[in-house]
């Protein structure tokens, strides 16, 4: 589990990224961070592991303040998925993703032996492996910098706008991939997005964010949903504009999702 304790973030030119921000995310949950540009986001999420260490306030994993844990060590235990993959350009597939693995000292036909299999994991084909990075499709670039993030098999995989860059049919494959890949592997995932659609499609909590890095609403999709927590959070959800036309209704003990004209769109777990 990860605890956020009132965390604040100033950077040195005075701008304040987040403000008094408190959020406890369970294990194996995944979390969607959605809000307009420059809510402050990344910043939170990049407190997670210590690329950005907080003004104020504290970050816990599993109860340990992340502050007494040596940054760099901190940081390859924690997978990290970010927008234009961030792969290593003059390094095939295969050693990129065993990047981390030959950091912490893995021999390298381990570490190869373990890229492969989390290759798999991830769709990629084995013609690929070889390849340098330029040779893939954006789609195939972001499911490298998938396999690389869990390489050494993380409790935590952070995404950064992962599939902001690639076009919507694929994001759509790659959204039903993280779902599938989350349901399988058991990670608690920290999710940042722009798109409310894909918080509500992959999120077990989406956390709606205002400028200035302060919260508007916390709550599963069917909570936000039901009840919006104020007008910014109608907006930003589509609800006054009707665009979003579902509702939730309870029958026969379940949570039933219903379009405007009253057709029965899912059922959300429980
Ligand atoms: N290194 C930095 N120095 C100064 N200000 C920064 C720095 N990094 C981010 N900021 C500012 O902090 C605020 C929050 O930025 P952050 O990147 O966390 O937001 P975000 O919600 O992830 O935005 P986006 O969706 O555009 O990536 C913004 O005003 C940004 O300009």
């Amino acid at each position: 589990m990860i605890d956020f304790e009132a965390v604040t973030k100033r950077y040195p030119d005075g701008t304040e990224a987040v403000r008094d921000f408190s959020l406890h995310i369970p294990s194996g949950s995944l979390t969607a961070l959605v809000g307009s540009s420059g809510s402050g986001k990344t910043t939170l999420l990049r407190c997670i592991n210590r690329m950005v260490d907080p003004t104020s306030g504290a970050i816990l994993i599993d109860g340990e303040n992340v502050a007494d844990r040596p940054a760099v060590q901190l940081r390859r235990s924690i997978g990290y998925v970010m927008q234009q993959s961030g792969l290593l350009p003059h390094r095939k597939v295969i050693d990129n993703v065993a990047t981390v693995l030959r950091l912490n000292g893995q021999p390298k036909k381990e570490a190869h032996a373990r890229a492969r299999e989390v290759l798999d994991v991830v769709g990629i084909a084995h013609s690929m492996f070889e390849r340098y990075p330029s040779q893939l499709s954006g789609g195939q670039a972001q499911r490298v910098g998938v396999a690389r993030a869990l390489a050494a098999d993380p409790n935590i995989l952070l995404m950064d706008e992962p599939f902001g860059a690639v076009d919507p049919i694929v994001r759509a494959e790659l959204q039903a991939e993280t779902r599938r890949l989350h349901r399988e592997l058991n990670k608690t995932v920290v999710f940042v997005t722009h798109d409310i659609d894909e918080a509500f499609a992959l999120a077990d909590i989406v956390v709606i964010m205002k400028s200035g890095g302060q919260v508007a609403q916390i709550g599963s999709p069917a909570e936000i949903l039901a009840n919006p927590a104020d007008n910014f959070v109608e907006q930003f959800v589509g609800l006054d504009t009707k665009r979003r036309h579902l509702r939730i209704e309870e029958r026969d003990g379940e949570q039933i999702v219903v379009t405007a004209d009253g057709r029965v769109a899912g059922v959300l777990d429980s």
